[in-house]
This record gives C-alpha cells, structure tokens and sequence, in this order.
C-alpha cells in the first residue's frame, strides 16, 4: 500500500506542513460553527479533531476537502490556496464522509474503478489499483458483491478504499467509526493503523475518545468551534488530569452531597448524574480512603485517565451527553 513519508514528501518538494491555518473561521448566517482556529497539520502524522456533536468538526473538515470556503482567516492545503487550487488540491486529498456515500447499483469492485475513472486515471491502472485495495481491506472475496449484500463495516472499508484510489496526499476522515460495532471498529483502527505506519498522513474528526487515543499521534480537542487544547494524547492527560480515576456509584440523587465529603480526599471531584470521579494520583488508596469515612459505594471502579477526562475537565461536559 504505497502512501506518501514525510521524506518523500521534501524529496517531491512538497510542504511537510499539509495544512496550515490560522484564524480560520465558519459562519452559516448567525450561526458561527468555526470561530477562528490555528492548526499546523505535518506530513506523515495522524491528526485529530476532538469533540462533542456540533463542535465544529465537519466543518472544518469541509474547509479542508475544499469544498466548502472560509469566512475568516487564511487557510492553506498542501502549499495551495483553496479559493484559487480547489481543483488541484481536491484531486490530491483522499476523502471519506461521515455517510457511506456507495452506489447502490455498482458491484464493489466497480465502485472503485467508476471513482478512480472520475479522477481520470487510466483504467488498467485503476482496475490494479481497486484490486490492492480491495487486498488491503479485506473485501477482494466481496468485489463481485452488490453494495447492499455488505455489512456496515464492510460499507465503511469499500468507502476508506474509495477514498484511496487517487493515491492521495492526505487522507481526511470525518468519523471514521460511528454507528459501528466494536469488532468492525477495531478492524478499521487496524486498516488505519497500517496505513499510518506506511506515512499516509491521517486527519480525522471523532467523538470516541478511545479512537483518538488509539489514532492520533497530535490532536486538537474542539468545542464550541474553538480549540481548547492541543497535544498528543499522553501530553494531553498529563496536562488536564490525574494518573488514576476513582469512579464511585452510590444511589440515585446522592452524588452531589457525596462529592462535598469527599473532596478532601482528591486533587478535583467531578458530580455526574450517575456516580463521582475522583482524581489522584493513586485511585486504590483513593478507594480505601473512602471506605474508611464509612461510604459504601454501589459500585466501584479504578481506572487510569483519559481524553474522557480531559474533555470533562476542559469543558465541564462529558464528550457524548
Ligand atoms: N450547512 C449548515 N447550515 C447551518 N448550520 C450548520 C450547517 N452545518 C453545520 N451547521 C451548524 O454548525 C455547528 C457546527 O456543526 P458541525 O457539523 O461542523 O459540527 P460537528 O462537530 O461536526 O458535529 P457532528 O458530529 O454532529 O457533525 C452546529 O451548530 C451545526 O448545527
């Protein structure tokens, strides 16, 4: 599966920035979806927009596909500027949408070779092309299969597949994982995984915490259309949240008064309707400490941080409501 290293990028003379913005903003009417973000995307990393439904991540992704032009501030994709290259950077980019977008009416395999014909490659090209894909994914004993005889993650790795046919530059992924099941989720994680050690450079918007932290080398956390933080996954925990989490369940209606006597025992007590999180650095002794107050929780739990907890911390909302 050949992509594009960071070195062979500087070999071709392409930039190792692929995306560079800075004050970037979205408006549609009074509704201001994007308000002004800086971001430094580099050639060969996994990059990641962060964020709850309606943060802003579509559509800075549709700022990036070129297909969608900035209100505000500057914007530059593989050295190009969209409002003048839109044609030159799109034939570039590899894009997978939220929604399959399959034909229905075309096998597999010709799903492939129809879209690589779009970008005018020659087709006994395209047709080896479609069928490395078609390898890489695990779908060459499906590409005689009508669309609709596949399963939803099946669906999901023809589009990533589609996405790939133009050899692209840059591969952008707007929820690559939603709506499915674990199984077909981590056998896109794995596909991407690879993909990303062979130096295609990923960017990609989730509201899976644990699919940032699986994919993404340097992510941005986004809410409200604004960056509030940015780093790798790990600097990012180290940063806003502690080693260990105490997650604790005590009856209905009971966690607010809990949380006010347990505070003593945590660097920061969060109250969510359904139980508390303590944080510190050591949740078994955390949990001991609470037992030796006679609180006896309903259920206990001891867990590492995540970017979970980061967003929580940030935005005193949890990533998915
Ligand atoms: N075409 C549009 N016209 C008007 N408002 C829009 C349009 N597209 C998005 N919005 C609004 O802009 C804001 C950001 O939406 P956007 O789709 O970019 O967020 P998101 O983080 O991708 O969320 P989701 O995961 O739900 O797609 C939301 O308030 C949304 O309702």
């Amino acid at each position: 599966m050949p992509g594009a290293t960071a070195a062979a990028a500087a070999a071709a003379g392409r930039p190792a920035s692929l995306i560079r913005a800075v004050g970037l903003r979205k408006t549609y009417g009074e509704v201001e979806a994007v308000r002004g973000i800086d971001l430094d995307v580099r050639s060969g990393e996994a990059f990641g927009f962060l964020g709850p439904n309606g943060a802003g991540k579509s559509s800075t992704m549709r700022m990036i596909a070129a297909v969608s032009p900035p209100s505000g501030g500057t914007l530059e994709i593989l050295g190009l500027d969209p409002a003048v290259d839109g044609p030159r950077i799109r034939a570039r980019l590899g894009v997978c949408p939220q929604e399959d977008t399959l034909d229905t009416e075309l096998t597999v395999r010709d799903n492939l070779v129809v879209y690589g014909r779009y970008f005018g490659l020659p087709r006994a090209e395209t047709r080896a092309r479609a069928d490395e894909l078609l390898g890489f994914f695990q779908l060459g004993e499906k590409a005689g299969a009508k669309v609709d005889d596949l399963s939803g993650g099946m669906k999901r790795r023809l589009t990533m597949a589609r996405s790939l046919i133009n050899r692209p530059d840059l591969l952008l992924l707007d929820e690559p994982t939603t709506g499915l099941d674990p199984q077909a989720r981590h056998t896109l994680w794995d596909r991407l995984f690879r993909l990303k050690q062979e130096g295609v450079t990923l960017v990609l918007t989730t509201h899976y915490m644990d699919e940032a932290e699986q994919l993404c080398d340097r992510l941005v956390v986004i809410d409200g259309g604004r960056i509030v933080a940015e780093g790798s996954p790990l600097e990012l925990i180290r940063r806003h949240s502690t080693r260990e989490v105490t997650e604790l369940r005590f009856g209905v209606g009971q966690h607010e008064e809990l949380g006010e006597r347990v505070s003593h025992l945590a660097e920061r007590v969060e109250v969510l309707p359904d139980r508390l999180l303590l944080y510190t650095a050591d949740g078994e002794e955390t949990l001991a400490r609470v037992t030796q107050l006679g609180l006896v929780p309903a259920a206990a739990l001891v867990r590492r941080s995540t970017l979970e907890d980061v967003f929580l911390h940030l935005t005193g909302r949890t990533l998915v409501e």
